[in-house]
Parts: structure tokens; sequence; C-alpha cells
């Protein structure tokens, strides 16, 4: 199968060394275009093959759509027309509408991945246009599960995902910088509160998976009478934590819904 990757930057740059690295594709299979050849290059260096993006609308069976959405309208004037093409967009606030009008392909499918990509343990939003057949629908499987979990959603729904699993590793890693400060102030190396913090959201996490509790359920195992974890969830709650983390979601959320009308 041919496959094309239009933008190839943090995103793009993982999903192609995703499909090569799980041997999802070989890279005879694999063609990237980029604006600059600086972030070609160490792909150039690797065996990648470099194409130009109307090449790429030309030869490839599969295309992944993976530029800002500000540079949206130039990369669909170089991509022209693609009716064939099965179309993988990771754009912010690019709706599968203007990619049916733009690419005149309408098998459309537009994904929300997040950056745990990188090792396969992502979190893939996905909404997908009605005129895929089983086949597609099988490539598209084929091609994103070496990122991590794909959850099917309606498209109306992106946004939210966007907010909540695309932007989110992002106000997972400032809550885990705070972490580890709280354990340095407390007189632990950073390595060891690094390693501490880690696991215990790790465990938290699988724990969480595993069981199925709800996340007060627990909450309220860890916290003894007149002992310490309730002097410090008075303190989140005083300082309006959980407040700050939902209004922290909604605004990202208001800019994805901003950023599709643009
Ligand atoms: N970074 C993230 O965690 C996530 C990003 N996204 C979305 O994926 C898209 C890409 O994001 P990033 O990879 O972070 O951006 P980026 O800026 O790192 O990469 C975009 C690449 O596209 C290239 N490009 C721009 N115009 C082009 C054109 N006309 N033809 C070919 N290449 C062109 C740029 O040179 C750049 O290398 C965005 O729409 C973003 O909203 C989605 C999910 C997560
Ligand atoms: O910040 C952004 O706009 C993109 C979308 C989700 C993650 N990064």
């Amino acid at each position: 199968m041919k496959c094309g990757i239009v933008g190839v930057g943090n995103i793009g740059g993982i999903i192609a060394k995703r499909l090569v690295e799980t041997g999802t594709l070989d890279k005879s299979e694999l063609f990237l275009a980029s604006r600059t050849f600086e972030r070609l290059k160490p792909f150039a260096e690797q065996g990648f093959q470099i194409s130009s993006v109307k090449e790429i609308a030309e030869k490839c069976e599969v295309i992944f759509l993976c530029v800002k959405p500000q540079d949206s309208d130039k990369m669909f004037e170089e991509l022209g027309e693609a009716p064939d093409r099965l179309i993988i967009s990771t754009m912010t606030g690019v709706t599968i509408k203007r990619i049916v009008e733009r690419t005149k392909s309408v098998k459309v499918v537009r994904i929300m991945p997040n950056i745990p990509s990188m090792i396969g343990q992502g979190v893939i939003g996905l909404a997908k246009s009605e005129s895929l057949n089983q086949q597609d629908w099988q490539t598209v499987e084929k091609l994103l599960s070496c990122l991590g979990k794909i959850f099917e959603v309606k498209e109306e729904l992106i946004p939210a995902v966007t907010a909540l699993s695309g932007s989110g590793p992002a106000f997972i890693f400032v809550i885990v910088d705070a972490l580890i400060d709280a354990g340095i102030r407390m007189g632990l190396s950073y390595d060891l509160s690094r390693r501490m913090v880690l696991e215990t959201m790790k465990g938290s996490a699988e724990l969480l998976l595993q069981l199925g509790n709800h996340p007060g359920e627990f909450r309220h195992v860890v916290t003894s009478p007149a002992g310490t974890t309730i002097e410090g969830i008075y303190r989140m709650e005083r300082e309006r934590v959980r407040g700050a983390l939902m209004k922290t979601i909604q605004d990202t959320y208001m800019r994805a819904l901003e950023l599709q009308k643009e």
C-alpha cells in the first residue's frame, strides 16, 4: 500500500516513525512531504522516501494530512484534487466537510491523536465520513493501531477530544512537574521525586483501569479520619483545584471550537 504523509512535524513525524518501527509499513511504501527540508533531513538520512505534496496526491492510496490549521489552505492548493484517496487528517479545526470540499475525496477520517502515540500508547479520537467501506476501515485500523487506542466519536465531539486527550498530555506534564518540585522542596532528589510521582500516577491510573471503580471511591479509601490525606484534600478544595482543572479543559475546548470556525 502506498501511503503519504503531508506535514512532517511533531505529529506527522511520530506517525512516520511508528508506521515503520512497528512494521506496519515498509519504508518503500511510505512517502513524506513537508514545507522545509530541515524537518525531513533526519528521515531522509534514515532511508525514508521524500516526495512533493503533489506527487503524494498522485501516487498514494492513503494520505495523512498533518499540517497546522493555519497552513491548511496553502497545503490544499498544493495537494489539488485526490478523489479516490483515503484521507486521514490530524488537523485541528478542519472539518470533514471542508476536507471533502478541498480534496474531492469522500473517504475522509479526522483523527485527534496525542503524543503518547510516540510509544504506541496514544489516545486517538476518530470521526469518519459515511463513504468508508469495510476495507477502508480495516486499512484505517491497521495504520492507526500502531499509535494507540482508537476511540470513534461523532465529529461534533472532536473539539472535546482535542481538549481532553489531544492537549491533555501538556496539562499532565505541568501537574507532574509541579509534583516533582513539591518532592524536591521536601528534600527528595529530583530523580527519586520524578520516579515516585510517575509510578504513583501510573499505578493510580492502572488501578482505575483494571478495577473500574469511580475515582471518588478510591479517594475515600486513601483518606483516613483526621489523617494526612484529608488535610491535602481540604487544601485542594480551598485552592479550587477541581474547578481550575475543569476550567482549563473548558477554555481549551472553546479554543478548539473557535479554530473550527476560523
Ligand atoms: N502536537 C500535538 O500534540 C498534536 C497536534 N495535532 C494537530 O496536528 C497538526 C500538526 O501538528 P504538529 O505536528 O504539532 O505541527 P508542526 O508544526 O510540528 O508540523 C506541521 C508540519 O507541516 C509542515 N507544513 C506546513 N505547511 C505545509 C505544506 N503546505 N505542505 C507540506 N508541509 C507543510 C510544516 O513545515 C511542519 O513541519 C496540527 O493541525 C495540530 O493541531 C493533533 C493532535 C496532537
Ligand atoms: O495545541 C494544539 O492546537 C494541538 C491540538 C491538540 C494538541 N496540540
